[in-house]
C-alpha cells in the first residue's frame, strides 16, 4: 500500500488540533469529569460480544475522542482494515497478506489472496487438526508401542508458544484432565529437561510447532526430544512417525527433520507467528480441550472481527482502545501499557500481548521507511491481581509515570472450582472494582486529614489520582470470550499501527541477535572469531570460557 503521499502524522490539522485539546484539558481531574456529567460510568461504555468495555475512567472528553476519530479517519485506519480483511499485501516489507481473520472465517466466506480464495484450505486444516485430536483424546492414536497418548509437549518459541501455551493456561477448566501438556520454548535445556523428566516416552506426544522450521531454539529442543524418545523406547527412526508432528508452512524442512509430512498440520506465510495460535498451531490447544471448544473460541475471534470490520467508529471497541493509546502515548508521554487480569486463568495473557503488540508495533520508521518523531508502542506489561496489588500498584498509584492500564475480570468464577473456594470469588473482584476507583479518583490531601493524620504524613498519604483505566468486563471465561478478548487487541494494535504509519507485520528488529548468536556460538567452544569481538563481549567470552575449561 503506497504511503507516500501522505502527511506526515504530526503534520496533519487533526494532530494539531488534538494538542490543543490537550493543552485545553490540562490538569482536568477524572473526579471533574465526573462531577460534570452524572451518566458518565453508565454513557462512556461500550459493548463487544460477551465484553462489556467502560472507559469512563479515561482522561478524555467527548470532544477528545471526535478529535481522535477524526485522526482516525485522517490516517485512514478503516481503509487500511477493509484492505488487509480483502487479503491485500498491507504487510509491504515481507510482501505479504496479513489474513488471520481468515483463520477464524466461516466455511462458505470467500476470501482471496492471489485470485486464490484461502478459506477452503483454512477448513481443511481444520478438519484434519479436529479429527488427529479425536484420535489423541479417544485413545485411538497410539505410541509406538501401542500405549495410549497421555502426555503432549508442544516445542515451539515467540509466536508458535506463547500462544497455545496462554490459552492452555486461560481455558485449563476445559482441558481434559487425563492428558498432561506441557510447553517447551527455551533453549536452555533446563526447560526440556524439566518438561519431560517424569514422562514416559511411550506414552508422549511431541507436537513441533515452528512456522519457518528453521528456528534454532525449536529445532535443537526438538532433536534433543526426539533423541531422549528414541534411546527411552530403544528404537530407529520409525518410531517418530507415532510421535511425532509438525505444525509448519514449511513441509521442506518438515521432511528433512524427518517428520513425515502426513503428520503435519499447515498454515500459510499470511499468518504473522504472533497471530498463529488459530491456526494450526492451536494444535496443542485443540487436543487438550477438543474440536467443538476450539471453534467456539474461533467464533468469539470471528464475532470480533466482524464488530471492528463493521461498527461505526462511534461504537467500534478495538478503534477505541486503539485510539485511546495514541492519545497517551503521544500526548501524555505515557511510555508503557499495563495489562492487568483478575483472573488467575489469564497468569500469561501479558506475556502474550508482549509479543502481540511489542513485536508489531517496536517500530521506529514509517512505512516508507523514514524515521517517526512521534511515540510508537507502548511497553506492555503486568501481571494478574490481585498479587500486583501487593507488588508494583505502588508505583502505579504514587509514582510519577503516566501508566494507562487495562483491568479484565468476570462475573462469575470458572465452573468446576471447588465449591469452598467459590465464595473467595466476590473478595477478588472488590479488589478489581477497587483499584480502578482508587485510581481515577485518588484521596485529597483535605480527606487525609479528616482522618486526623498527623500533617507531616498527609503529602505520603495522599493518592493524586487521574490514572486513566479500561475495565474490560466479562460474565463468564469461556473459549468465545479468550477468542474475543485476543482478537480486541490484535485490532487495537493494528489501529495503532495504522495510525503512526508503521508495518506492525514485520519484526526485523529480531533478527540481527540472532545473527550474532551464530557467529559466538563457535567462539565459544574453542573455535575462531574472537578477534573480530568488541572489547566487552571479548571479556565476556573470554571469563565464560575459561569457567568452562576451555
Ligand atoms: O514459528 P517460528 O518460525 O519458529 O518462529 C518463532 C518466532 O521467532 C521469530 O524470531 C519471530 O520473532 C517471532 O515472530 C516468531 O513467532
Amino acid at each position: 500500500m503506497n504511503t507516500r503521499s501522505r502527511t506526515r502524522l504530526n503534520q496533519t490539522p487533526e494532530w494539531t488540533a488534538l494538542g490543543k485539546h490537550r493543552e485545553q484539558l490540562g490538569t482536568t481531574h477524572l473526579r471533574q469529569l465526573f462531577a460534570d456529567d452524572p451518566r458518565r460510568g453508565t454513557g462512556f461504555t461500550l459493548r463487544v460480544g460477551d465484553l462489556h468495555v467502560d472507559y469512563s475512567k479515561h482522561l478524555v472528553t467527548d470532544e477528545t475522542l471526535r478529535l481522535l476519530r477524526e485522526l482516525a479517519a485522517a490516517t485512514g485506519v478503516a481503509e487500511l482494515r477493509d484492505a488487509m480483511f480483502r487479503g491485500e499485501k498491507i504487510n509491504t516489507t515481507e510482501d505479504r497478506a496479513v489474513l488471520h481473520t481468515a483463520l477464524r472465517a466461516p466455511r462458505d466466506a470467500v476470501i482471496e489472496v492471489d485470485g486464490e480464495n484461502v478459506v477452503p484450505g483454512v477448513h481443511a486444516v481444520l478438519d484434519k487438526m479436529a479429527a488427529f485430536s479425536d484420535r489423541v483424546r479417544s485413545g485411538e492414536w497410539t505410541g509406538h508401542t501401542g500405549r495410549r497418548i497421555k502426555n503432549v509437549v508442544n516445542i515451539g518459541i515467540g509466536g508458535s508458544d506463547l500462544g497455545p501455551a496462554m490459552a492452555y493456561e486461560v481455558l485449563r477448566s476445559f482441558t481434559d484432565r487425563e492428558l498432561t501438556v506441557r510447553f517447551v520454548s527455551n533453549v536452555d535445556g533446563a526447560d526440556l529437561h524439566e518438561a519431560v523428566r517424569d514422562l514416559d516416552p511411550a506414552e508422549t506426544l511431541f507436537v513441533i510447532a515452528s512456522k519457518t522450521f528453521t528456528t534454532i531454539e525449536t529445532i535443537t529442543n526438538a532433536t534433543s526430544a526426539r533423541n531422549w524418545l528414541l534411546t527411552g523406547l530403544n528404537a530407529g527412526q520409525d518410531a517418530v512417525a507415532k510421535h511425532f508432528v509438525a505444525l509448519s508452512t514449511n513441509a521442506g524442512k518438515v521432511a528433512e527433520f524427518g517428520i513425515d509430512t502426513a503428520n503435519m498440520f499447515e498454515f500459510w506465510d499470511w499468518v504473522g507467528g504472533r497471530y498463529s495460535y488459530d491456526s494450526a498451531i492451536g494444535l496443542s490447544l485443540m487436543i487438550a480441550i477438543g474440536p467443538d471448544r476450539f471453534r467456539e473460541m474461533l467464533d468469539g475471534f470471528h464475532l470480533v472481527d466482524e464488530h471492528f470490520r463493521t461498527a461505526p467508529a462511534e461504537e467500534n471497541v478495538p478503534l477505541l482502545l486503539g485510539l485511546l493509546g495514541v492519545w497517551y502515548g503521544a500526548f501524555f508521554d505515557a511510555q508503557s501499557h499495563a495489562v492487568l487480569p483478575y483472573s488467575h486463568y489469564l497468569s500469561k495473557f501479558t506475556a502474550y500481548l508482549q509479543q502481540l503488540d511489542m513485536e508489531s508495533n517496536g517500530k521506529s520508521v514509517d512505512r516508507d521507511g523514514n524515521p517517526v518523531d512521534w511515540q510508537t508502542g507502548p511497553v506492555v506489561w503486568g501481571t494478574p491481581g490481585t498479587n500486583g496489588q501487593h507488588a508494583y500498584y505502588q508505583l502505579i498509584h504514587q509514582g510519577t509515570k503516566v501508566i494507562p492500564a487495562d483491568f479484565i475480570g468476570f462475573a462469575e468464577p470458572v465452573a468446576d472450582l471447588l465449591p469452598g473456594l467459590v465464595a473467595q470469588h466476590d473478595l477478588l473482584m472488590a479488589n478489581f472494582f477497587a483499584q480502578t476507583q482508587a485510581l481515577a479518583f485518588g484521596k485529597t490531601p483535605d480527606e487525609v486529614r479528616a482522618e486526623g493524620v498527623a500533617e507531616e504524613l498527609v503529602p505520603h498519604k495522599t493518592f493524586k489520582g487521574n490514572h486513566p483505566t479500561t475495565t474490560i468486563l466479562a460474565d463468564r471465561l469461556t473459549p468465545s470470550v479468550l477468542g474475543q478478548l485476543i482478537a480486541l487487541y490484535e485490532h487495537k494494535v493494528f489501529v495503532q499501527g495504522a495510525v503512526w504509519n508503521i508495518d506492525s507485520f514485520d519484526q526485523w528488529g529480531v533478527e540481527l541477535g540472532k545473527v550474532l548468536a551464530k557467529k559466538i556460538e563457535p567462539v565459544l567452544t574453542g573455535g575462531q572469531g574472537g578477534e573480530q569481538l568488541d572489547s566487552s563481549t571479548a571479556a565476556l567470552v573470554e571469563a565464560y570460557r575459561a569457567r568452562r575449561g576451555r
